[in-house]
């Protein structure tokens, strides 16, 4: 089971991030086959990373046992046609899509057969080994489920859906959320410097602040509510400024944009 060659057909920001991961947590690199239509970045993933690259993906796809597709999802259905037309024996591989909004049934429709697929939905942290990748099997063998684990257990942690379309939820929680959270870095480094400090400063002060909240969250095991009840004051600062967040309406604006996050997959499962 843990021999078995994955080759990652369109390594770009999630692959790489996912493959780094891997590596650096022990995985064999020798299993590991990227492929990318950008013979730059191919060459920069194999100067990086230290991996087998290939520019032509059915090479990698005849090579290969697992198949993780990490193409963006509006050019999924021309690169599964390729498979499809090819001659190579899609039916005793394994399939891992990382793709929002593409589900199985169609995956399959892409690739013309009801070939074994997983969906997993990883995020960027995959990079850091700090990732979560949310996994969903329909028809699955328990040994594609363990080593599908196996893979993405290197690169943090992994939880398994018990739906479909829990795979547009927890996009909105874990996928696109790393993109919330620099959201607020980046305007909170704005307003700093705005206050005069300066770029290297700003910078400083937002990630270091960021990265002690964060693991303060992790390390101490009380509600996140409790965490910031001690640093708010009463009558003070922090009072003052969560009291600002609170009336413009923060906290239902975030419900707000992660339900605009699910309902942007449920209608990429009807374009693509
Ligand atoms: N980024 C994220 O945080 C997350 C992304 N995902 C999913 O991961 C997938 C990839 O996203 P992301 O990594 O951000 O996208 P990227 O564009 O960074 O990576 C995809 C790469 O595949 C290349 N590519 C496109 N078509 C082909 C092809 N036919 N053959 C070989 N290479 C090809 C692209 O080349 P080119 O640059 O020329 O277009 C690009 O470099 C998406 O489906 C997305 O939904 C899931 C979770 C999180
Ligand atoms: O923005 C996107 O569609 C992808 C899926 C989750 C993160 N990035």
């Amino acid at each position: 089971m843990t021999n078995r060659s994955i080759a990652f057909i369109g390594t770009g920001n999630m692959s790489y991030a996912i493959i780094s991961g891997m590596i650096k947590n022990g995985f064999d690199k020798k299993q590991i086959i990227a492929t990318n239509r950008n013979p730059e970045k191919l060459a920069h993933i194999h100067k990086e990373l230290s991996i087998e690259t290939q520019a032509d993906n059915l090479i990698a796809l005849a090579k290969a046992d697992v198949i993780v597709l990490s193409v963006k999802p509006q050019v999924m259905a021309d690169l599964c046609q390729t498979f499809a037309d090819s001659d190579i024996d899609l039916s005793n591989k394994l399939f891992i899509s990382v793709a929002a909004g593409i589900t199985i049934d169609r995956l399959q429709q892409m690739l013309g057969q009801k070939v074994s697929i997983i969906r997993c939905m990883p995020n960027t942290p995959s990079l850091l080994g700090k990732g979560v990748s949310g996994l969903y099997a329909q028809d699955a063998t328990d040994d594609d489920k363990a080593f599908t684990q196996a893979i993405f257990e290197n690169t943090g942690i992994v939880t398994w859906l018990e739906k479909e379309s829990d795979i547009n939820n927890i996009i909105a929680v874990t996928g696109s959320s790393p993109a919330y959270f620099f959201l607020f870095m980046e305007a909170i480094e704005k307003k700093a410097k705005a206050l005069g400090f300066n770029d290297e400063q700003a910078r400083q002060l937002v990630q270091q602040t960021a990265l002690g909240a964060a693991q303060m969250v992790e390390s101490q095991n009380i509600p996140i509510s409790t965490l910031r009840e001690n640093v708010t004051s009463k009558n003070g600062t922090t009072a003052a400024a969560l009291a600002h967040f609170k009336e413009s309406g923060l906290i239902q604006d975030v419900s707000d944009a992660m339900d605009k996050c699910i309902n942007r997959a449920k209608e990429m499962e009807k374009e693509l």
